[in-house]
């Protein structure tokens, strides 16, 4: 037997205690349930048996809810309730069998009248106060909100609110907070509206200093309704909401099936019920700016992603530039630009910390008959597989430069001009010894000059520059060394072997 057909046989059985008086059966159904099984019933809490006949006895709960009070709750165009008290009185619905029933009003003043006629069982959710329990009775809280004093974004910050004089809070007329501020607070003049959004506009206006209002509610309806010049200017103690769910006073066993409900509502239930309406407004309202936000978002991830792509290739492209710009196309070595660009640096630190630099000016010896004789490529072709011996027979931390047409410059660190004219001299004579395909042999003539301290790079490769033509007038293939290191004054020259 299904839950549904459940119920239905018991309705039956009811409609058959109207009219034959519910005292004796009452005791035969109590009874008989008491013989079932609890969990014959689809519930998510166990109730007694006195609380399973009352939910058989009332499938609907007829309940009054404030109409406009989002997002907590409000009746909407279809006629149904929904808000975050909505939501929640439907997971007790579900986890005690109550079928709680809209009843629906205009007003929250209508609701508050259609419950002391009975015309509603419960009210929603509502603060308990002194004159509402004349004729309610109520359950645990279904919700716990502060409440906030809103002020306009001028008003100084509200520590203390009974010493404040002159000032007019604007409430709307039913309320608990109503009726406890009348009470509580006469130092106050109090405004009553129809409505809390009422309020809200008079404090926007000017038209009243102050109006209380839940925190939840607030949040949503400053941003909501964009009173963008009102803010929360404090908060009072003891008069927070404790949303409870009120119930005529006849119902006890109502009272108790619903705080069975309560109880049973997880925190995890409860956060997604928040979550949902305080999100849900916001993005229902403004859903075509989000669409637009949602495409400008991808537009922008697409400019950026194509930027990035753009800014990583000429990234690598200036790489490159800046490569090729400090290299000699035809020997790849690095060029005349790419030495400079580091040799005023290399020769400061050298001078800073007393280390030996050296350079070696080198030029290929009759250079301009190789090139009448055999062509400019075959010259080409030279100049290639020299700068390779010269290359490959430097120390990894030495700089070779193609310096000109068939002109090299050796840097040369640590190491002093001595040391760098028998680097020049063992050069000369691997170039000298080399046979160049359909040349033969050529030579090289050699300068050398040592770094000093007053040396800029313009006047140590001038002095290398000097010795190689000192070089070339003494009858090339050989090399010739500055004289004017102060201790040891030296000219070297290479005899061909
Ligand atoms: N093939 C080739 N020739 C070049 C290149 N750069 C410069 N030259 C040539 O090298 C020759 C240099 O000649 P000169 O400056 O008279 O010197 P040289 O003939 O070597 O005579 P000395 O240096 O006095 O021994 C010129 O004919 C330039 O055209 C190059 O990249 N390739």
């Amino acid at each position: 037997m299904d839950s549904a057909s459940v119920f239905a046989d018991i309705r039956r059985v009811f409609t058959l205690f109207r009219l034959t008086g519910y005292r004796l059966w009452s005791i035969l159904l109590l009874l008989l349930l008491g013989s079932l099984p609890l969990n014959a019933y689809p519930l998510q809490v166990p109730l007694s048996v006195t609380e399973q006949v009352y939910v058989s006895a009332h499938p609907v709960v007829p309940v009054c809810v404030d109409p406009d009070w989002l997002p907590f709750e409000a009746i909407d165009k279809h006629q149904k309730h929904v808000g975050i008290i909505a939501d929640l009185l439907a997971l007790v619905g579900n986890k005690t069998g109550l079928q709680i029933q809209l009843h629906p009003t205009h007003s929250w003043d209508e609701s508050l009248i259609a419950s002391q006629s009975g015309q509603c069982l419960v009210l929603s959710a509502l603060n308990q106060t002194p004159e509402r329990d004349e004729w309610l009775i109520f359950t645990d809280p279904l919700l716990e909100d502060p409440n906030v004093l809103i002020t306009r974004e001028d008003h100084p910050f509200i520590s203390d609110l009974a010493s404040l004089t002159n000032k007019t809070i604007a409430l709307q007329r039913g309320t608990a907070m109503a009726e406890l501020f009348a009470r509580d607070f006469t130092n106050l003049t109090m405004i009553d509206t129809d409505t809390e959004p009422e309020a809200m506009q008079m404090v926007s206006d000017g038209k009243a200093d102050m109006t209380l209002r839940s925190l939840v509610v607030a949040a949503h309806t400053i941003k909501s309704a964009g009173w963008y010049n009102l803010k929360v200017s404090g908060q009072i103690p003891g008069y927070d909401n404790q949303l409870r769910i009120g119930v005529v006073k006849s119902e006890q066993t109502l009272r108790n099936i619903l705080n069975r409900g309560i109880a049973a509502i997880s925190e995890q239930e409860r956060q997604q019920v928040m979550d949902r309406h305080l999100s849900l407004k916001v993005v229902s309202e403004t859903i075509t700016d989000y669409t637009f936000a949602y495409g400008l978002g991808i537009l922008l991830l697409a400019v950026i992603g194509t930027s990035l792509f753009w800014m990583r290739r000429l990234k690598a492209v200036n790489k490159q530039l800046n490569i090729t710009a400090q290299t000699d196309a035809l020997t790849q070595l690095t060029n005349r630009h790419g030495l400079n660009l580091t040799l005023e640096t290399d020769l400061e630190r050298a001078q800073r910390y007393q280390h030996p630099l050296s350079v070696i000016m080198m030029d290929i010896d009759h250079f301009k008959q190789i090139n009448d004789q055999y062509g400019h490529l075959a010259g080409d072709k030279v100049l290639v597989e020299c700068s390779r011996l010269l290359k490959d027979n430097l120390r990894k931390s030495d700089i070779i430069c193609r310096w000109g047409g068939e002109e090299f410059l050796v840097l040369c660190f640590e190491t002093t001009q001595e040391q760098a004219a028998l680097l020049a001299q063992l050069l000369l004579e691997k170039i000298r010894h080399h046979p160049f395909p359909d040349i033969g042999t050529i030579t090289v003539s050699a300068g050398v000059a040592q770094a000093l301290a007053t040396d800029n790079a313009e006047t140590l490769t001038q002095r290398a520059d000097t010795m190689l033509y000192e070089a070339k007038h003494n009858g090339r293939d050989r090399v010739c060394v500055a004289n004017i290191i102060p201790d040891k004054p030296a000219t070297m020259e290479a005899a061909p072997s």
